[in-house]
């Protein structure tokens, strides 16, 4: 199927808009954020158990990992959106909690509870943490404290106590808001809500604990192995599918708002698992309505340049969020690199302006070997990227067909694998619906490139 013909606009690289949009983001982006950004990168760095920095000492390297996902780990993912939307309708009936576990208990299992508010008491979640001991602290954010802790029948979770201060209105409705956000929904790909403590100055999330670190860690290493593109392509499928669901399939749309490395943590398998709904918002349901308005809120670097301008959020926002992580995958760099020099600085623009040139593969992470099949996924995904980055919205996918895309250019690659004689990673069936079209890009696409290439140089 012919795709249709992509202009500069599409892009977003018109002169006249564009550039002064990209500028003024950038910027605020970085003024208004970063220094936020900054002292929790840092301090999550600092918590970085000193195992895992000893493990990639004593390998003086990072090895790429090479994951083999049987066809069922696959096919159960591509089953989830699907399945998903109907046991989550199950849950919002009242009937079946998504926080209690028919065959766990937590707290008091004599409880009957709604979806995602099991309650915990203190003492138990004191207990679970070791009394919060520091040594139980694996994350800082945001919201607060994330402590590991283990209930009374061995189940690991992770414990958000959030910072305190009961006069802070602000926090309270951000609990309230984690809590309804995170009750409404159940997939494979989502940090899972087990309970929570609401009680005088303490506000506590239990969630599922997920083993294995943030993306964010992997891409940079920490834990001694780097992830191959077949691993990377995996996760960003995990991804592509959770934000999907969130978008499409709960009762009610909800915009994650915080897409980010680091909010996107891997169970030991190298499933994906996107977390940290602090700050999402129920996304508008009304007929007609377009758009929520409300204060801005993200991380530097992947905020939505027209939702920074405008304060009107919609699902695209996500997907723009989505492009630079996509980008992010790719070249292992963060979105902000402050320490390099100024044209390198954005990892968005750097990569787009080597993808226009012709030169796609220099902007991959040099840990990650190059090869045909690398090549091609290189070209690929970030052109999807760029598209979900669009400056303008409307020039930006749904999540659902960036999910499709991906599918594409998954099997794409293992196609290609197969035939260089490159890889062994099995051939998985292709999703049912997914592919009446193809993501490849054409000659005429190329004439595009030059004027933006033109557009950038000027
Ligand atoms: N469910 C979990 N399982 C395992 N570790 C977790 C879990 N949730 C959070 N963490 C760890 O705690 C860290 C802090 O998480 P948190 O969601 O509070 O903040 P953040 O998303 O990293 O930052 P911010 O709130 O500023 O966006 C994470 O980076 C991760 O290392």
């Amino acid at each position: 199927m012919d795709t249709p013909r992509r202009s500069p606009s599409r892009f977003g690289l018109h002169k006249s808009s564009s550039k002064t949009t990209t500028e003024v983001s950038d910027a605020s982006q970085v003024s208004m954020y970063q220094s936020q950004t900054d002292v929790s990168e840092k301090k999550r760095h600092g918590l970085l158990s000193s195992a895992a920095r000893g493990v990639v000492g004593v390998l003086g390297t990072c090895f790429v990992v090479s994951l083999k996902k049987t066809k069922e780990e696959d096919a159960y993912a591509f089953k989830e959106i699907s399945i998903s939307s109907t046991s989550a309708g199950t849950d919002r009936s009242g009937t079946l909690s998504i926080g209690s576990r028919k065959s766990n208990s937590y707290g008091n299992s004599k409880e009957l509870r709604k979806p995602g508010t099991m309650t915990f008491t203190m003492g138990e979640l004191s207990k679970a943490t070791g009394n919060f001991s520091p040594n139980n602290k694996i994350g800082q954010g945001g919201f607060g404290t994330v402590y590991k802790g283990k209930l009374k029948d061995g189940t690991l979770v992770a414990i958000k106590r959030a910072k305190k201060n009961i006069y802070d209105k602000h926090l309270s409705i951000e609990f309230q808001s984690e809590i309804q956000t995170l009750s409404s929904v159940e997939h494979l790909n989502l940090v899972r809500l087990l309970g929570y403590l609401e009680h005088e100055q303490e506000r506590i999330l239990v969630v599922e604990y997920v083993p294995n670190g943030t993306l964010r860690e992997h891409l940079d290493c920490l834990h001694g192995v780097a992830l191959d593109l077949a691993t990377r392509l995996d996760i960003a499928i995990d991804v592509a599918h959770a934000v999907t669901y969130l978008h499409m399939y709960t009762e009610q749309p909800i915009i994650h708002r915080d897409i980010k490395s680091s909010n996107i943590l891997l169970t030991e398998n190298f499933r994906a698992k996107v977390a940290d709904f602090g700050f999402s918002r129920l996304a508008p349901t009304d007929i007609g309505a377009t758009h929520v308005s409300t204060q801005v809120k993200g991380t530097a670097g992947y905020l939505d340049p027209e939702y920074l301008k405008t304060y009107q959020l919609t699902h695209k926002s996500d997907v723009y969020s989505f492009g630079v992580l996509l980008v992010e995958m790719i070249t292992g760099r963060r979105p902000i690199e402050q320490k390099r020099e100024l044209r390198e600085r954005i990892t968005l623009r750097w990569a787009l302006k080597k993808f226009l040139e012709g030169d796609a593969i220099l902007s991959l992470d040099p840990k990650i070997n190059r090869s045909p099949a690398a090549n091609l996924v290189v070209e690929k995904v970030l052109e999807l990227a760029f598209q979900c980055s669009a400056p303008a919205r409307q020039d930006r996918p749904s999540m659902k067909r960036t999910a499709e895309i991906l599918w594409n250019i998954r099997k794409d690659y293992r196609e290609l694998l197969e035939a260089n004689g490159e890889g062994g990673q099995p051939l998985l069936p292709p999703p049912e619906k997914a592919m009446e079209e193809e993501s490849s890009f054409d000659m005429r696409e190329v004439i595009d490139k030059i004027e933006a290439l033109r557009f950038l140089n000027n």
